[in-house]
């Protein structure tokens, strides 16, 4: 039966349990290619009727006559057909097409008309060039954990309490990161490779968390040296923590370390889940591939020498299960850091979502012993408040940030206005009248839906 669907157009149903190529490419009617979902049994693809004389149909759907499976369909007389599944995960269809559609490629439409963090993702597709924007958006081989991290956050339904006095939830927004004080419970995840989206870089992300009194993790592999990003802090009580990847030279992590300390970084960032090299299709069309691409020697008791080589604390990025979460504690960590670096590494593995949730179920004292911090996939206020639940202290947001950089400062600065203000007002209807006050209560932890949908 067709009828319309959420963009106003005509939708065409589709049995497509016996469909050849589930993951096959439909055409979209000229943006990026987009996916039918392969997991479901049957799909609802929309026709887009605008574009193309009703006989096209048969062109664009050539798989159509030699399988079968069934198909019924009505097709309005005027118009024509292009096929759309549901939109890409990180580009949910909220309009932004219809009003900001006329955007020429290589420009970018007005920073006051972007409203989301999705949002930038959408600008910056246009406006960068196809490898700077893969290497940002890539994820590991067939991108099934780069999709689950945005969209494990839509099988937990909150539980949103009413009647409760929230009207001071702004006040209560401000925390602290391993005794450090910061305006908000998000800070800006380490990335490389700053300048593909601007020339100034990793010194926006400086500026931005400055303005915005957050945390900013700077990465080893920025366009810009960590000098150059220690040099950009807008005072010298600006915090800054310091993430690293190590040679397997130990006189040479001793020098960095001793660096890292003299520039003034309050934290080493130590990222764990990348042992070897990250798989990852998408990047290698296009010659972006990992930044870290040599196999690395870390274990526990490197772990341990390390920490005894400095006065920072070390903090493990990447820990993706409580077993993991267990020793670094064991290892004396003061935080750590969930993370599957953005479903970039390993294909198939947790979002962090799914490792709080594993952490809260089989160990919950965790979040009592040592800070933790989680990133992956959140790109709403919704998003972060269901890692606080949890007992997550601070969430970290990465292509978020790197995306809005390519309206240099001010896109970053707009991104913590976002995150800050979405945080605050589903935390209010959600009924949390004091943001330190959120529990797993707020959330039911009962899944929906099955992983890797
Ligand atoms: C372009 C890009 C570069 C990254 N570079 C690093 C890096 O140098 N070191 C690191 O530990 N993580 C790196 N990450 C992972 C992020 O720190 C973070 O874990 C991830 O981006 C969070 O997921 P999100 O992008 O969905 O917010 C990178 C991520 C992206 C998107």
């Amino acid at each position: 039966m067709a009828y319309r669907g959420s963009s106003g157009v005509q939708v065409v149903e589709i049995k497509v349990g016996d469909l050849p190529n589930p993951s096959l490419n439909l055409p979209n009617g000229g943006s990026a290619p987009r996916r039918i979902p392969p997991n479901d049994k049957r799909e609802t693809v929309e026709a887009l009727l605008e574009t193309k004389p009703p006989t096209a149909t048969a062109e664009m759907m050539p798989w159509l006559g030699s399988h079968s499976f069934t198909m019924r369909c009505s097709i309005l007389a005027f118009a024509s057909v292009a096929l759309a599944a549901r939109p890409f995960l990180n580009e949910p269809d909220t309009g932004i097409d219809e009003v900001l559609g006329s955007t020429a490629n290589g420009t970018l439409p007005p920073l006051d008309k972007i409203i989301g963090l999705p949002d930038f993702d959408w600008a910056a597709r246009r406006k960068m060039t196809p490898q700077n924007y893969t290497y940002y958006r890539n994820g590991a081989a067939g991108e099934w954990s780069y999709r689950n991290n945005l969209e494990v956050y839509q099988r937990f339904r909150l539980r949103p309490r009413v009647l409760v006095d929230i009207t001071n939830i702004e006040s209560t927004l401000p925390t602290t990161i391993l005794g450090h004080n910061f305006s908000a419970p998000f800070f800006i995840a380490p990335c490389a490779r700053g300048g593909y989206a601007h020339p100034d870089a990793e010194l926006n992300f400086v500026k931005g968390a400055a303005y915005g009194d957050i945390l900013y993790m700077a990465s080893i592999l920025g366009t810009k040296t960590i000098d150059e990003i220690a040099a950009a802090k807008g005072n010298s009580s600006q915090v800054l923590f310091q993430q690293v990847y190590l040679s397997e030279n130990i006189t040479e992590t001793q020098e960095l370390f001793k660096h890292i300390e003299e520039l003034g970084s309050k934290a080493i960032v130590l990222t764990v889940d990348s042992a070897a090299d990250g798989n990852r299709h998408r990047a290698a069309r296009y010659g972006v591939g990992s930044a870290d691409s040599s196999y690395s020697y870390l274990t526990w008791d490197l772990y341990k020498q390390l920490s005894n080589m400095t006065s920072l604390p070390i903090i493990p990025k990447g820990i993706q299960t409580v077993d993991d979460a267990r020793l670094a504690v064991k290892a004396g960590a003061k935080a750590i850091y969930l993370s599957n670096h953005g479903g970039r590494q390993l294909d198939t593995t947790p979002s962090s979502l799914e490792v709080a949730l594993e952490i809260y179920q089989e160990e919950p004292s965790l979040f009592q012993q040592v800070e933790v911090y989680a990133d992956g996939g959140v790109r709403y206020g919704a998003d972060a408040l269901k890692l606080l639940a949890l007992g997550v202290k601070a969430v970290g947001l990465g292509r978020p940030f790197m995306l809005s950089n390519v309206y240099g400062v001010d896109g970053v600065k707009k991104v913590i206005d976002i995150t800050k203000h979405e945080i605050a007002i589903d935390a209010a209807n959600l009924g949390v009248g004091d943001l330190k006050k959120i529990g797993p209560e707020y959330v039911n932890w009962k899944s929906v839906n099955v992983w890797f949908s």
